[in-house]
């Protein structure tokens, strides 16, 4: 199933025809430059181009009042002045005669990618629209916007499609008040935005954007905003938010379909937001959502008006969608003071509603830094042209390898559909099969265990020289084939393998402090071996049978640890007699594929050859089934998980949930 890409030159067709300087930003270029970037990218190719239509009046009200429309519709026959003189009732906003006509186009652009994802003819895919749609409200437009694109496609979704649960992921730099407003108390669409907000003092300096606001009567729990109070947050600030609020509460919520208001002004360069996220944040900030929902996520432009940055953003966005791997996260450090005070804040305020965050620390623990004084910005102050020129790295080429997914398997055991088999060469060079024999088969002959360990060393090598993407191999002795792998990767300087071992069993021997080697264990209980500062047991009381419990320590240990550890290779062990579901398992395989540019090597024990065939899966880019609502997780294991996360704080940054933390 493939990616869809919407666009047409049509919404290129307005633009501003007097001085506003609070508007100027907003020009038909944006569109052009993404268009063009996708295409001289050969990625417009690799997408399914749907085409737009425009919105029906019909579709239009859902969101939006009679009222209003009518006022909307004369706007083709003003003249300049009447246009200037209509603009000027609502905020930031300007109107052109063609730009009813493109509202009509953006809105309609966006059902249609709705439309197609749904009806299963694609599985995710990108609308490049102009206007945008997320301030605009029932009765008003705003900030450049006309029609609510993304709310009128919940509302269209759930009406068309009967979906219970949408999920509206904002990371535009800017609150998305209008859709706040029209679903604020609706319990059946999970609004999330992060916004710069510096305690109102930025546009549009709204009370209700404060991480306070979470939602009315029925939708309390449903509004999630995250308050940028400082400019200059980096990967590990946005990366942070995911992790520590956004997917577990995702995961919670179990969406029957994603939608992005896709906005690029929260990326480096831009005028608006004076964020230094780097392009390649959004190829991250996609994949975590890509195995919600079955995949169906529905990205849709909003703001973005560095062309540069923009431009470079939506294309690690669409390679994301098309299921290339991820660049690897530049150097990720601790996220800021501001950020943490906004996470805790926002934890807090919602640990009453998600039991994922039923333990968020209270805000006693630390006074929240005062507002400062100081009036709102205002245009003009400092317009954008007079911001410095910020210049940040050209994003790396990301290129799939030419095999996506090897297997390595014993003879007679089938190759899943989509896999290559890996042909354990017998031309093993005779030193590696000495250094085996010696340290791992105590000189015995078995020529069948000295085959499954140099078909490992194979494997490692063919994604360390990127001919293959990721592999999966069905091994008799687990905790010799991990021992293998991890002595192997680690002889070089500056590999580096995260070990995520699923259910019990005694850990790799090998292990050492050298931070080179990075074991994370899932399982039901401590293990006796001591253990060292690298290798990482996380105990569930009901085990790996607990997918709250996994999808908890995900999200609040595995994910921050691997992000920071930023591994150049993933070995995903599943344990004899781990009781993970399949569900759960293609979870993590989907997920942990963000790290090491994609690069995850499963290995599974020969008696649990039964999920070879969903890990096959998961490894070839599907996205993982929905796990269902899920339930809260044990208070034992939450508290344990706290305990173990404040303990490894000293080493992990990114494990941090309040500002307090550092103390
Ligand atoms: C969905 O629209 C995308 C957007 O959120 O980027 C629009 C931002 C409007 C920003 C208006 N600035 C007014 C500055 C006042 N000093
Ligand atoms: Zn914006």
């Amino acid at each position: 199933m493939g990616t869809a890409l919407i666009y047409d030159e049509e919404m290129t067709s307005y633009k501003l025809l007097w001085d506003d300087p609070e508007c100027e930003v907003e020009v038909p270029e944006r569109l052009t430059v993404s268009y063009e970037a996708l295409v001289r990218s050969g990625l417009a190719d690799h997408c399914v181009s749907i085409p737009v239509r425009e919105a029906t009046e019909e579709e239009i009200l859902l969101i939006h009042s009679e009222e209003y429309l009518e006022k909307v519709k004369k706007t083709p026959h003003m003249s300049v002045q009447e246009l200037k003189d209509f603009a000027l009732q609502f905020n930031a906003v300007y109107f052109h005669p063609n730009s009813y006509h493109c509202a009509k186009l953006a809105v309609g652009a966006a059902l249609q990618l709705v439309d197609h994802v749904l009806m299963g003819k694609v599985r995710n895919g990108m609308a490049l629209v102009r206007p945008p749609g997320h301030h605009s409200m029932r009765d008003a437009a705003c900030g450049f916007c006309t029609f609510n694109n993304v709310a009128i496609a919940a509302q269209y979704a759930k009406q068309k499609y009967g979906l219970k649960r949408v999920l509206i992921v904002d990371w535009d730099i800017h609150h998305g008040q209008g859709v706040q407003y029209c679903f604020e108390d609706d319990p059946s669409v999970l609004y999330f935005s992060w916004h710069r907000y510096e305690h109102s003092i930025f546009w549009p300096h709204l009370p209700e954007s404060d991480y306070d606001a979470v939602g009315k009567d029925k939708g309390v729990g449903f509004n999630i905003n995250v308050p940028w109070n400082k400019v200059g947050m980096t990967n590990s600030d946005f990366l942070s938010v995911f992790c520590h609020v956004l997917l577990p509460v995702a995961y919670e919520f179990c969406p029957e379909l994603v939608l992005v208001s896709a906005g690029y002004d929260s990326g480096i360069g831009d005028p608006e937001g004076e964020m230094c996220a780097t392009p390649d944040i959004f190829a991250h900030l996609t994949h975590l959502l890509m195995n919600l929902a079955g995949g169906k996520v529905c990205a849709v432009l909003e703001g973005g008006y560095n062309l540069t940055s923009l431009s470079q953003s939506v294309c690690q966005t669409v390679q994301t969608l098309l299921g290339d791997p991820n660049p690897r996260p530049e150097n990720l450090r601790s996220p800021c003071q501001s950020a943490l005070e906004s996470i805790h804040c926002v934890r807090w305020a919602h640990r009453r509603y998600w039991s994922c965050l039923g333990h968020a620390a209270d805000l006693s623990s630390f006074q929240i830094s005062t507002k400062p004084s100081g009036s709102p910005k205002e245009a003009g102050e400092s317009t954008w042209k007079d911001k410095v020129a910020v210049v940040w790295p050209e994003p790396v080429k990301r290129v799939a390898p030419p095999v996506r997914t090897a297997a390595l398997l014993s003879d007679e055991a089938v190759c899943p559909e989509g896999c290559k088999r890996l042909a354990t060469s017998d031309k093993l060079d005779p030193r590696v099969a000495g250094k085996l024999r010696e340290n791992f088969l105590e000189g015995e002959g078995d020529s069948e265990a000295l085959s499954a360990l140099s078909g490992l060393i194979t494997l490692t090598e063919k994604m360390e020289k990127d001919e293959i993407l990721n592999g999966l191999a069905v091994v008799r002795d687990i905790t010799m084939a991990t021992a293998c792998v991890v002595q192997h990767v680690t002889m070089a300087p500056n590999n580096r393998v995260l070990v995520v071992c699923v259910g019990d069993g005694e850990a790799p021997s090998n292990i050492t402090e050298d931070r080179k080697a990075l074991v994370v264990r899932i399982g039901s209980r401590e293990t006796k071996q001591s253990k060292c500062k690298n290798d990482i047991p996380v105990c569930l009381k009901k085990g790996c049978a607990d997918v709250s419990g996994v999808i908890q320590a995900v999200f609040g240990l595995l994910l921050p640890l691997g992000y920071e550890f930023d591994p150049s290779l993933v070995l995903l062990v599943r344990m004899p007699g781990s009781e993970v579901s399949d569900g759960v398992w293609q979870q993590l395989t989907g997920l942990l594929q963000c790290l090491a540019q994609g690069h995850v090597l499963v290995l599974i024990q020969e008696c649990e050859k039964s999920c070879v065939s969903p890990t096959a899966c998961s490894l070839l880019g599907e996205p993982a089934p929905p796990l269902g609502q899920l339930q809260a997780p044990l208070p034992q294991d939450v508290e344990d998980m706290e305990r173990l996360r404040r303990k490894l704080l000293a080493d992990w940054t990114l494990l941090q949930t309040t500002a307090a933390d550092t103390g």
